[in-house]
């Protein structure tokens, strides 16, 4: 007998409003392919962490969810689908980044529906003066100012003070980020141009995938490996002879060299299975390196999501050491550490000189990642429940076999002096500082203007990244960091293609009209540290206008 064919279940079709509403009531809602995804009880689990989430909620999230995902993690996403919404979405900014929201009450006169609720898109380098009233303390409380804090910190008067030598106020500075950021060289953030802008992307996307850029090349792992065990051979060999200097210079580069590695497993770029690459990750960076993978990837998928953005990008939040925006010495919240980067009184001593402490600093920067890593780990940072349970276990394993084979077996065991095993140390650790600098490199120099969130996807990664020239035989020093740009906008594709894909984003870049920052090495360089000086200018120009006022206070107050 044949069975009567049951209707297909109608799906409800959201309007914006309805999903402002949603999100007001604290729900977290994402639009993925038109798909509106309810995801509150994913956040727990999801293995790019939840602030990755957070950032995109009440936005259109495709073009991330495709960059950052497997297909098997895209299809596991029809979980959480509640309906889906019609025609073009205008994003939300999320609550994360300050969004405010509407309730929604069923049958009330719908509103404007596609406002961005209270909260104004952020005009082009938008920076906001130092609070009038209140002032925020390390500690991140808030104190009631007194009458003198309020005079010294009023957007007026600051704005208005002159550094008496430089002849430069403090509102010339804030205005020469617009001036800096020259939007006229982006595309409008109007939604056609946008909506191009995104379309073409795609279209790349499909080209890149036909052309098998994102297949694997084994073969070139095959030469990496060799060159791995080539470094550690020298390594060993110079250490068994007792020349510890060069046993450790060995040793950071091979250091400096796995850690690209490290970076293609962290995007799932070598086997593209999530579990695989990241044991693959784990056994590279904490095993032989002593540093955390599930750290790394906590900064670095928030870094993708929201690159070079003050508030929100831990990789430019280096508070008291580098400032790459005078928006740093407002004493930003920051969202991914959820504290204040307050503008100190050490920060406002190191700020000024951080274009020559730059290098200095970075040599040292290893240092410092084993504390983050060991923080991570110990405090279960990273998703306890979920896919990625696991990992952190792995970590902590890899964790002690570290300090195993480098403190015991060759630090105390294999090196007889004090000596020795201070040059051993320093000289290991401070080998690997090209690393660092590249790191910074693509993005320190570039724009940290915030344009809200009618910026799509690629234009943002565009904007916020450089890549830098390089002969082909030099990629193996960058590690395929130098094409950051186009893994920025791709970033599971594999490194060893990246060369090839370079060509194509140029045209796609041609074609929308958006600048393609491309430096020499040097010159990338020189950006950084030309952008380093001139915002530590400006914290010399900020210090010695709040001096003059404070004068100005004491003779006004009396004091
Ligand atoms: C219902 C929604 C989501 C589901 C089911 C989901 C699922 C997953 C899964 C299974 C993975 C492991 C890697 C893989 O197999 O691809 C993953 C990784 C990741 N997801 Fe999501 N995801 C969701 C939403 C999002 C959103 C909105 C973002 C932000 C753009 C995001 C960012 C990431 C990142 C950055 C990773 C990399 C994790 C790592 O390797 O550490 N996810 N996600």
């Amino acid at each position: 007998m044949a069975t009567a064919k049951r209707p297909k279940p109608v799906e409800t079709v959201f309007s914006r409003r309805q999903v402002e509403g949603f999100i007001a009531d604290g729900r977290s809602i994402i639009i993925v392919d038109q798909k509106v995804l309810k995801v509150d009880p994913w956040l727990k689990y999801h293995p790019g962490g939840d602030k990755a989430i957070h950032h995109m909620i009440g936005r259109d999230a495709t073009d991330e969810v495709q960059a950052l995902h497997s297909d098997e993690a895209q299809q596991q996403m029809n979980r959480y689908r509640i309906g889906r919404i019609e025609g073009r979405w205008t994003n939300f900014t999320p609550p994360i980044q300050g969004g405010k929201f509407r309730t929604f009450v069923e049958g009330q006169v719908e509103e404007a529906d596609d406002q961005d609720s209270s909260i104004e898109t952020p005009s082009p380098g938008a920076s906001q003066p130092p609070s009038p009233i209140f002032d925020t303390d390390a500690s991140g409380s808030r104190r009631r100012s007194t009458r003198k804090d309020r005079y010294l910190s009023s957007p007026s008067s600051v704005a208005s003070a002159t550094d008496p030598e430089d002849g430069m106020s403090w509102l010339d500075i804030q205005t020469k980020e617009h001036i800096d950021l020259d939007h006229a060289k982006y595309p409008s953030l109007d939604s056609n141009t946008q909506d191009e802008v995104v379309h073409k992307y795609r279209l790349l996307d499909q080209r890149l995938r036909a052309e098998r850029l994102y297949d694997c090349n084994y073969s070139a792992y095959a030469v990496e490996t060799c060159r791995y065990t080539l470094l550690a051979t020298f390594s060993i060999v110079c250490l068994r002879w007792g020349w510890y200097s060069l046993s450790g210079a060995f040793l950071g580069c091979l250091w400096h060299q796995l850690v690209f590695t490290v970076h293609d497993a962290g995007h799932m770029g070598i086997t593209h299975n999530f579990h695989l690459d990241t044991t693959i990750g784990i056994i590279i960076a904490n095993f032989i390196g002593g540093l955390s993978v599930g750290w790394w990837k906590r900064n670095h998928n928030v870094h993708h999501i929201v690159t070079n953005s003050p508030e929100h990008d831990p990789d430019i939040e280096h508070i008291p050491f580098f400032a790459i925006s005078h928006r740093f010495f407002d004493s930003m919240r920051s969202s991914f550490y959820e504290r204040i980067m307050a503008y100190d009184a050490v920060a406002k001593f190191l700020i000024p000189y951080q274009a020559y402490l730059y290098f200095p600093i970075l040599t040292f920067g290893r240092f410092n990642l084993y504390i983050h890593s060991w923080k991570f780990l110990i405090l279960g940072q990273g998703p306890q429940k979920g896919p990625a349970w696991w990992h952190r276990w792995l970590e902590i394993a890899g964790q002690v076999f570290f300090w195993f084979w480098f403190g015991y077996i060759v630090m105390y065991k294999s090196i007889p002096t004090a000596g020795g095993r201070l040059a051993f140390l320093m000289i290991s650790h401070m080998v690997t500082m090209p690393l660092h600098a590249q790191i910074t490199l693509s993005h320190f120099s570039m724009s940290t203007a915030e344009l809200g969130p009618r910026e799509s996807f690629p234009q943002k990664m565009l904007r916020t990244t450089m890549d830098i020239d390089c002969p082909q035989w030099l990629d193996f020093f960058h590690g395929g960091l130098q094409f950051q740009a186009v893994h920025h906008l791709y970033p599971r594709m594999p490194r060893h293609n990246l060369r090839r894909a370079q060509k194509l984003v140029q045209e796609f870049c041609l074609d929308i009209k958006i600048p393609y920052a491309l430096y020499g090495f040097v010159d990338g360089n020189k950006a950084v540290i030309n952008r380093l000086d001139e915002v530590g200018r400006q914290a010399a120009i900020l210090a010695k206008c709040q001096r003059s006022i404070a004068e100005k206070g004491d003779i006004l107050h009396g004091h």
